[in-house]
């Protein structure tokens, strides 16, 4: 998976409002309405990971989870994380605070 560079990166976060890239990595805060919902976005996080074989670090704070997102194999950012953090928005949107 080839690296993108920074102005690539620069335009694959532009469609990515809630994002922001830290060096290595692209992170993003979410949060649900309750703890369940949380749980529910992981579960649905984790399948979604497993089926792309890309898998994000993920710090759950009772209903605030933390994501981020780097191809460790290829020591930065590709089109993989990219594409895993739109799913990602895709998944939390049902569960998302009111
Ligand atoms: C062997 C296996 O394909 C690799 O270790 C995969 C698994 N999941 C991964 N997830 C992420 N985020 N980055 C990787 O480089 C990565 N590599």
């Amino acid at each position: 998976m080839d690296l993108l560079d920074d102005s690539a990166i620069e335009r694959r976060l532009a469609d990515l409002p809630g994002w922001r890239r830290e060096g290595d990595e692209i992170r993003r805060t979410i949060t649900a309405r309750d703890f369940p919902s949380a749980i529910r976005v992981v579960d649905e996080v984790a399948t979604e990971a497993e089926r792309m074989n890309h898998h994000p670090d993920i710090d759950i704070r009772w209903r605030t989870l933390h994501l981020a997102l780097s191809t460790h194999d290829a020591g930065g950012l590709t089109d993989l994380d990219f594409t895993l953090a739109a799913r990602i928005d895709e998944i939390a949107e049902p569960y998302g605070r009111t």
